[in-house]
């Protein structure tokens, strides 16, 4: 599907995310900052993309979701843990950057720092009820079906 886009930022005009590989579900972000900045430990910070998008159908959302990389070697996560981008929202696409390790990470100009994922959403109406028809699960969770 084609979706509108924004250049905020000159930078990214000619390096809008791409799937970078044919079975890709994430297009990676980019750190548009001017300068190096460094991270502290448990710091966080709100760092533009470069780009707005409007996915306008109420049918998609996207997700802002670390990168696997990042997350696990360098700690380098997200402030809100997932970032959920409403299909009318049209505003500058922002990352929240969270260094959860030990050590100071130093966020480069342009570097990739968490990757977008296009989802189909489906909005409900509530249909207020007494009982649930039973289903075989119950009310049962938080580990009810053991761990083997
Ligand atoms: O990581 C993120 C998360 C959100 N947003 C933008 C898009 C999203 O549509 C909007 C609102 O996000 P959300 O509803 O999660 O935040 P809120 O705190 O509930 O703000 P609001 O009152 O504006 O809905 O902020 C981002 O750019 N990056
Ligand atoms: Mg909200």
């Amino acid at each position: 599907m084609k979706l509108d886009v924004k250049i905020l930022d000159e930078r990214m005009r000619d390096q809008l995310p791409t799937y970078a590989t044919t079975g890709s579900a994430g297009l990676d972000l980019r750190a548009c900052v001017d300068q190096e900045q460094t991270l502290a430990p448990g710091a966080s910070l709100l760092v533009p993309t470069g780009i707005s998008i409007y996915l306008q159908d109420p049918g998609y959302a996207a997700m802002i979701l670390p990168r696997s990389g990042l997350g696990h070697k360098s700690g380098i996560v997200l402030g809100n843990l997932v970032g959920l981008i409403d299909a009318d929202y049209q505003g500058p696409l922002m990352v929240s950057v969270w260094n959860r390790s030990q050590t100071p990470f130093v966020l480069k100009p342009m570097e990739r720092i968490a990757q977008l994922v296009v989802v189909p959403v489906m909005q409900v109406s509530f249909n207020v009820v007494e009982q649930f028809t039973q289903s075989e699960r119950g009310t049962g969770g938080f580990g009810s079906t053991g761990s083997h």
